[in-house]
């Protein structure tokens, strides 16, 4: 079935109106989008908090309504429902239904991170290359969580876990996961030699999808998944965070303490300029702080004191 679609740049003082005005119009969904999706900065990144809409100064607003609405009429509807708005920077056109959350799913291709680990759409036939005896393979549905391997941060944590793989010391230990989303990072521990894994997340679409993905790998019996809140009070030999910076430095004390002494940490979610910060944070319990860039982003890790 085809819809009409409205798009429309808008500010963010005046998103909730333009919001509230298409949806008395009969929007059966209103989505937003940063104008600026080029400039990498942490308002344009990730997901918002559980519950909240992400607010960029500068938005592309994005309205979906019945295929049969007439554009006119509901221009003329817009602004007798809210007059004082501009509403005439509005874009409309017939867009054909699709499977809106699945169709980025196309586009979603394996890839290699380090030595052999491997992320492969669940959909996907294994590349030829990922057939051999030694290859970490994580069939993966990110589904609503944050996690599918493309973006830098998890593709930094990735390679951090394949080298510690390669390094032997990832061999049947327990590994934390903290902000897990899609489960990838676990998940790839787990292909990657290590016992058991515990995610955490606050996010509980992050729990199902980390629950989903493991049962996809038949891993099911060697990870569990908590809210942060009902997550055990335990240290882990390695421990993985992609979370913000913001989150990273709220959380500096309750990471730390997972982690073992003698372990190691390596986080990312960390804008290129935010490392400063954080390894003078992290600096009390970590010795050996290295980084490591991909693109605009950062990933620091070290070893926690003995
Ligand atoms: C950038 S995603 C990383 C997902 C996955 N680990 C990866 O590397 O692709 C960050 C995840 O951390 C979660 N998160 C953010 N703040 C958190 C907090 N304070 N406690 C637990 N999880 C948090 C989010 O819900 C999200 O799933």
């Amino acid at each position: 079935m085809p819809w009409l679609q409205l798009t429309l740049p808008v500010s963010q003082s005046e998103h909730p109106r333009f919001e509230s005005a298409l949806e008395d119009a009969g929007a059966l969904s209103v989505t937003l989008a940063d104008a600026d999706a080029e400039t990498p900065d942490e308002e344009a990144i990730f997901e918002p908090g559980v519950g909240e809409t992400p607010l960029w100064q500068q938005m592309v607003l994005t309205a979906l309504f019945e295929g049969d609405t007439d554009a006119e009429w509901l221009l003329s509807e817009l602004n007798t429902l809210d007059g004082a708005l501009d509403w005439s920077r509005s874009q409309l056109e017939i867009v054909e239904d699709q499977d809106w959350e699945r169709a980025w799913l196309d586009q979603f291709q394996p890839m290699r991170f380090g030595q052999r680990t491997w992320i492969v759409p669940w959909n996907h036939d294994l590349p030829v290359e990922a057939l051999v005896d030694d290859a970490a393979v994580v069939r993966l549905d990110p589904g609503l969580a944050f996690g599918s391997g493309t973006h830098p941060t998890t593709a930094l944590c990735l390679q951090w876990l394949d080298g510690l793989a390669d390094a032997g010391q990832l061999h049947d230990i327990d590994v934390l996961d903290f902000g897990c989303g899609s489960g990838i990072l676990a998940l790839a521990a787990l292909k990657l030699g290590a016992k058991h894994a515990v995610g955490i997340d606050n996010d509980p679409q992050a729990i199902i999808a980390t629950q989903d993905n493991a049962e996809r790998n038949g891993l099911a019996d060697h990870i569990d998944v908590y809210l942060p809140g009902d997550a055990p009070t335990r240290t882990y030999p390695v421990v993985v965070a992609n979370i913000l910076a913001s989150a990273l430095d709220q959380l500096a004390e309750t990471i730390s303490a997972h982690v073992a002494p003698g372990g190691v940490l390596a986080m990312s979610g960390i804008l290129k300029g935010q490392e400063d910060e954080l390894l003078i944070r992290y600096a009390p319990w970590f010795e050996g702080l290295h980084i490591a860039q991909q693109e605009d982003w950062v990933r620091i890790s070290g070893r926690r004191r003995g």
